[in-house]
C-alpha cells in the first residue's frame, strides 16, 4: 500500500470533494499541545478545563482521600509533589462549540481516519454522540483505536516515509440519531471497479435484507458511478455507504484497500481475485442470509482490555482474583461444615 493511498482516505482529504454526498461535517486542525494530550498516558486522567459553563464533567473524579495531597503543611518534610495542572485548549474548545451550534447541537467525532468506537461505553448515552468538548475530550482521550491514527497510520506502507500525518484534525459530524445498522455497506473498489459490497453489521441477520438486496445494489452501484468513479483518485479503495428510507446514498467514509480495514461479508483473498470471478455481474453483494449465517468474532468496538487475555492483562487479573475468591469460599465453606 501507499502513503498517498492512506492520505486519500484521511476525512479532510475526501470531504471537501464529496461533500454534496456526505453526512454535513466540520474540521478543525488539531494543536500539538492537544496531540500531545491525547497520547499521554502518564499521570491521572484529566479532563481539560473548560472555559464554558456548560461542561458537562467535572474535571476530575471527586476522590476526597486525594485532596489531601493538596494541602502540603508548612515546614513539613514532606515534599508532596503538586498535582498535575489540568491542560486548558480554550481556542479550539471555542471552534468546537461553534461547530456544535451549527451542526444541530449532537455531533460525531472523528480523527483523520478513524472514531472513538471503543470509548462509547464510557459516555453517559453508551454512544460517541458529543454536545460538548468535554464529552469529545472524555471519548478521544479514553479510546485505544485512536492510536492507529496517532501512530501507526502508515504502517502497512512500503514507501512510508513518516510515522505521522502532516497534521492531525477533529472532524464533528452531525449527529444521526436513527441509522438503521443493515442499511449500512461496505464497498469494495479494484482498479476502479466496484467488486463487492458488504453488510457492514455482520453479526446480525436482517430479514428484510434479502427483500431489498438487487434494489440496493443498484442504488450503490448507480451512486459509485455518478460520483465517485473517476473522482477518488486511488485504484484500490473501499467506501462505507447509508442508504437513507427514501433511496439516497450518503458516502460515510473511505478506507484504504488491505491492511486494517475490515473485509467483512469477504476476505482480502477473495476480494484479491479478478472480479469476472465474483458474482454474475461483477459485483458480489453479500448480506447475512439467514440466523445460522451470522459472523461472530468481528467485533472491533471494544476496550483493548476486552480483547487482552494475556497474563498480567486486566482480563488475566480478573480471572485470577474470582479464582481466589471462589477457593476461598470453598475452604470457608469447608471450614463451617
Ligand atoms: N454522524 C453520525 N451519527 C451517528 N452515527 C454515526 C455517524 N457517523 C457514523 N456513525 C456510526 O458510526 C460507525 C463508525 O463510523 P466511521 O466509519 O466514521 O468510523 P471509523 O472509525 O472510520 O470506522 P471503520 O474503522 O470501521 O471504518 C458507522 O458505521 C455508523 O454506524
Amino acid at each position: 500500500m501507499k502513503e498517498d493511498e492512506v492520505n486519500r482516505c484521511q476525512i479532510q482529504e475526501w470531504y471537501p470533494k464529496f461533500k454534496s454526498v456526505s453526512i454535513k461535517t466540520r474540521i478543525h486542525e488539531l494543536p500539538e499541545p492537544f496531540v500531545q494530550y491525547l497520547l499521554d498516558d502518564s499521570g491521572p486522567f484529566l479532563l481539560p478545563v473548560s472555559i464554558t459553563n456548560e461542561d458537562a464533567f467535572p474535571n476530575r473524579i471527586h476522590n476526597p482521600e486525594e485532596e489531601d495531597d493538596y494541602q502540603v503543611s508548612e515546614g513539613s518534610d514532606d515534599e508532596a509533589e503538586q498535582p498535575p495542572l489540568p491542560p486548558s485548549f480554550p481556542e479550539l474548545e471555542l471552534q468546537v462549540k461553534e461547530s456544535i451550534e451549527s451542526l444541530g447541537g449532537s455531533v460525531f467525532p472523528k480523527l483523520n481516519w478513524s472514531a472513538p468506537k471503543d470509548s462509547a461505553w464510557i459516555s453517559t448515552t453508551g454512544t460517541l454522540k458529543c454536545s460538548s468538548f468535554s464529552e469529545i475530550a472524555l471519548l478521544l482521550r479514553s479510546s485505544d483505536s485512536l492510536v492507529h491514527d496517532l501512530c501507526h497510520a502508515y504502517d502497512s506502507c512500503h514507501d512510508k516515509t513518516s510515522s505521522r500525518p502532516k497534521s492531525f484534525v477533529l472532524a464533528l459530524r452531525k449527529w444521526y440519531q436513527f441509522l438503521k445498522p443493515e442499511m449500512e455497506f461496505r464497498c469494495f473498489v479494484r482498479n476502479q471497479n466496484l467488486v463487492g459490497i458488504s453488510q457492514r453489521e455482520v453479526t446480525t441477520f436482517y430479514p428484510a435484507l434479502l427483500e431489498k438486496k438487487d434494489s440496493l445494489r443498484v442504488l450503490i452501484e448507480d451512486f459509485f458511478v455518478e460520483n465517485l468513479m473517476s473522482r477518488f483518485e486511488s485504484e484500490n479503495y473501499t467506501f462505507d455507504v447509508y442508504v437513507t428510507e427514501d433511496d439516497r446514498v450518503k458516502v460515510v467514509d473511505f478506507n484504504p484497500w488491505g491492511a486494517f480495514t475490515l473485509p467483512l461479508m469477504f476476505t482480502w483473498e477473495e476480494l484479491d481475485q479478478n472480479c469476472s470471478e465474483l458474482g454474475d455481474d461483477g459485483v458480489d453483494f453479500r448480506i447475512v442470509e439467514g440466523q445460522c449465517a451470522v459472523r461472530p468474532g468481528l467485533k472491533t468496538a471494544v476496550p483493548y482490555d476486552y480483547l487482552d487475555t494475556s497474563p498480567g492483562s486486566g482480563w488475566d487479573q480478573f480471572m485470577r482474583n474470582a479464582d481466589e475468591e471462589l477457593q476461598q469460599q470453598t475452604r470457608n465453606a469447608q471450614a463451617g461444615a
